[in-house]
């Protein structure tokens, strides 16, 4: 067995097989249900960023007929998040599915929702085996699919890898239990703690800070995410296009969301000229009578402008994240990426909302006219623990995850 673990690569195309499926090399037992776990959630995260309120769930079929376990069908959700992945390894696997053993990287649905249970289509199929990482926190479900599988007579395996499948479902599993998306914030660090300058002025673009391998990184980042997120502040230095512009990939950009409590996003703005192609959600706020700084018939005619560009101008306070966020969960997102600039990371670390940190740092110094990061490598404190460093280039990047 090859595993793989290129998530960027269509699932199913990763497992061309004959009729006779992928052979594993393996011999059945725990470290096989571990292996071929371990390739279920490589196919489920295929479809990260693009099934939407749905998680990117990987089911591979696998038959043991006397030489060892071989793989006879995988899926992943498809985008949209309908059909679940079960129904279309089913499909693929036909008759030869029958006592075989179906490996899950989500507990098998178990409700009428848009699809007909998973864990129905399962038993229909004659599946003798279900081998589960992740029982799923959705109420409808949440261990009746399990239980349905038990009572038809299928010998079902839970947690089987499940700090890995915790892992790649991540975005969904806080939405469900927290119910906002999961938050990644990524900034790029000038060798002396700046993520920009004030010595730029507007529209002059962005200092240069990180190379080409770490763009490319956060490239992915993007397709991996469901929407991306910056304050107004960035948009009017940078106008930014926040999109996936990696060959192949460029239907995967996120939704755009950009807090803008007075509403200054630009119709000529990069994001605005784009939002037919990819949604641009503007965070406006609701004007009250006695802001006197804004003129809100100028308010009203941008925002006209903006609407007629294909921007959804949401009337919802930007600055508080604490029911912004549940409103984006409540919307399907799961996973956000937040990518600056100092005021924004500020808000969101300050309301606790940063699961995930990536510092990237570069070579470049920016000195006295820079705008200092909020965090440091180095000096990120408590929650945060830092878990992994890598380096892009010349660049390095170090990942911190909120502990418990
Ligand atoms: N190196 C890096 O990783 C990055 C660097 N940058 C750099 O950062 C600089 C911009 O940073 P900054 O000026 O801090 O601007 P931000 O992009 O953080 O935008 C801040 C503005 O957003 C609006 N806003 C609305 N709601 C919130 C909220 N909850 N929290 C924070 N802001 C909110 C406010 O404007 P209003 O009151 O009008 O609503 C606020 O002034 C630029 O120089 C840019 O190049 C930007 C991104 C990444
Ligand atoms: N994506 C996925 C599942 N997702 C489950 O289905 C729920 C959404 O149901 P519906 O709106 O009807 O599509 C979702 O909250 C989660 O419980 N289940 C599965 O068996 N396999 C899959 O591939
Ligand atoms: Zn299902």
């Amino acid at each position: 067995m090859t595993p793989s673990d290129d998530t960027h690569a269509d699932p199913a195309a990763a497992h061309a097989r004959g009729s006779s499926g992928v052979e594993t090399g393996l011999a059945s037992g725990a470290e096989a249900d571990a292996r071929l776990m371990a390739e279920a959630i490589a196919v489920g995260a295929g479809h990260l960023g693009l099934t939407a309120s749905n998680p990117s769930v990987g089911c591979l079929i696998v038959r043991d007929d006397g030489a060892g376990p071989r793989i006879i069908a995988a899926a992943v959700t498809a985008p949209g998040g309908r059909p679940h992945a079960e129904t279309q390894a089913l499909a693929q696997a036909g008759e030869a599915a029958r006592g075989a053993t179906a490996y899950v990287t989500l507990e098998p649905c178990s409700h009428h929702g848009h699809t007909a249970p998973c864990a129905e289509a399962l038993i229909r199929a004659g599946i003798a085996r279900v081998v589960i990482s992740v029982v799923d926190p959705d109420t409808r479900v949440s261990g009746r699919g399990i239980a349905m599988l038990r009572e038809a007579g299928i010998s079902v395996e839970t947690g089987v890898l499940e700090a890995r499948g915790e892992r790649a479902l991540e975005a969904y599993l806080t939405r469900k239990r927290l119910g906002r998306p999961h938050v990644t914030l990524k900034l790029a660090l000038s060798r002396d703690g700046m993520i920009g300058s004030r010595a730029l002025a507007v529209g002059q673009g962005q200092v240069a800070i990180t190379g080409p391998e770490s763009w490319d990184h956060v490239q992915h980042l993007r397709v991996r995410s469901d929407a991306i997120l910056v304050g107004i502040g960035t948009v009017v230095a940078d106008d930014p296009e926040l999109t996936v512009r990696l060959p192949g990939l460029e239907d995967r950009s996120p939704v755009r969301i950009v807090l803008d409590g007075n509403l200054r996003l630009s119709p000529d703005s990069k994001l605005a000229r784009t939002a037919a192609r990819v949604p641009v959600i503007a965070v406006a706020g609701v004007l009250s009578p006695d802001d006197g700084d804004v003129d809100p018939h100028g308010r009203q005619a941008r925002a006209d402008a903006l609407s007629a560009l294909g921007v959804e101008v949401l009337e919802w306070d930007p600055r508080r994240l604490d029911l912004l966020l549940p409103a984006l969960a409540s919307r399907g997102l799961s996973s956000l990426l937040v990518e600056g600039g100092a005021r924004t990371a500020t808000s969101f670390l300050d309301a606790g909302m940063v699961d995930r940190l990536l510092l990237f740092t570069g070579s470049p110094t920016i000195g006295a006219q820079g705008i200092a990061s909020p965090v440091r490598s180095g000096l990120v404190p408590a929650p945060f623990m830092h878990t992994s460093g890598e380096a892009f280039g010349p660049d390095h990047l170090d990942i911190y995850e909120r502990t418990p």
